[in-house]
């Protein structure tokens, strides 16, 4: 079977410092595949690769087989991009500039896949505003439209939902899902590692330009053994016991919370007495799974956007 996307050894510097180093990985017909990574790792500029947006310096890109390069008409229309910085024709209205960009791609229009997408994308109340008044939201929806526009076979997302309130993004998600069941293959890029965790069959990480993990998510996931017990103490801790270093303590809310990771099969209950043995008083538990952000940390040793976004 050819595959959607083949990258091989693809690297790209700046200015002589690496962005992208010798990355190679497959996608799937038919797969939502994320590409996940802290900020600067190197995403944006390989998908830029993949659009030709950028100047690829050494590897190849191959879509659906076909080289990006000797090939850029062709892969050109099987590919659909909404790349990450908001970029809109600002005097356009979005029904015109939906028609200008069809034209783009030298594909006939298609009526009833314009009103489609305009229909779940929410835009049909708005087609006739001048893109420069659109807010923040509407102009991430018509991007999303113009990436989809041409019926691309392989729809590219960079950060699709960055600053979308969660309504769209549930929105947003759902047409992705659809697509794909209707055969679209979909690569994305987000800092809500709860979206990756929810969204992707497989997930690749990159750190620093390199390519640190590719697995499928539930792989991913396992590799953070062990549940968290979450407890909250009567009195605030000022540090935590030494006694307690096996269990990886780590200590939140000024003290007064305390996250402990215990084994898959071990009982709360031998953990909280160790608790009451020194002294803790405690008033309530939780226990929980760690989740794509944990695993990412664990890798990357960095939180996506730098903390300021991601799960909890
Ligand atoms: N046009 C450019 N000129 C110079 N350096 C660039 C350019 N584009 C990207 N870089 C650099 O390449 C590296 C990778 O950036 P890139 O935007 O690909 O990362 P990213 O993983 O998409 O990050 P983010 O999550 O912040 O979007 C960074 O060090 C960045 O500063």
């Amino acid at each position: 079977m050819t595959s959607a996307l083949h990258i091989e050894h693809l690297h790209k510097s700046f200015a002589g410092a690496p962005a992208v180093r010798n990355l190679s990985l497959t996608v799937q017909p038919g797969e939502i595949f994320g590409l996940l990574g802290p900020n600067g790792a190197g995403k944006s500029t390989t998908i830029n690769m993949i659009s030709g947006v950028c100047r690829i310096d050494s590897g190849q890109v191959l879509i659906f087989g076909h080289d990006n390069r000797s090939e850029r008409r062709l892969t050109r229309r099987l590919v659909g991009v909404m790349h990450q910085e908001i970029v809109t024709d600002n005097f356009f209205t979005i029904d015109r500039a939906l028609r200008i960009h069809s034209g783009y791609y030298g594909v006939p229009r298609d009526a009833d896949w314009c009103e489609l997408l305009i229909e779940r994308l929410g835009l049909g109340p708005h087609l006739h505003k001048s893109m420069n008044k659109l807010s923040g939201g509407l102009k991430r929806r018509f991007m999303v439209a113009k990436a989809m526009i041409h019926k691309p076979r392989l729809l590219i997302l960079d950060e699709p939902t960055a600053g979308v309130d969660v309504e769209l993004r549930r929105t947003l998600w759902d047409f992705v899902r659809e697509i794909n069941a209707e055969g679209v293959t979909v690569l994305l890029t987000t800092h809500y590692l709860e979206e990756a965790e929810q969204m992707c069959e497989r997930i690749a990480i990159m750190n620093h330009g390199d390519l640190i993990a590719l697995e499928k998510t539930q792989q991913l996931l396992a590799r953070i053994e062990g549940r968290y017990l979450h407890v909250t103490l009567e009195q605030p801790l000022h540090e935590v016991p030494e006694t307690l270093a096996d269990l990886r303590p780590a200590l939140r809310d000024n003290g007064s919370a305390l996250r402990l990771v215990i084994d898959a099969e071990q009982g709360a209950g031998e953990v909280l007495r160790r608790l009451g043995d020194l002294g803790m008083t405690v008033r309530d538990i939780e226990t929980s799974r760690p989740g794509l952000e944990e695993v990412f940390l664990h890798l990357t040793g960095a939180r996506p956007d730098n903390g300021q976004a991601g799960g909890k």
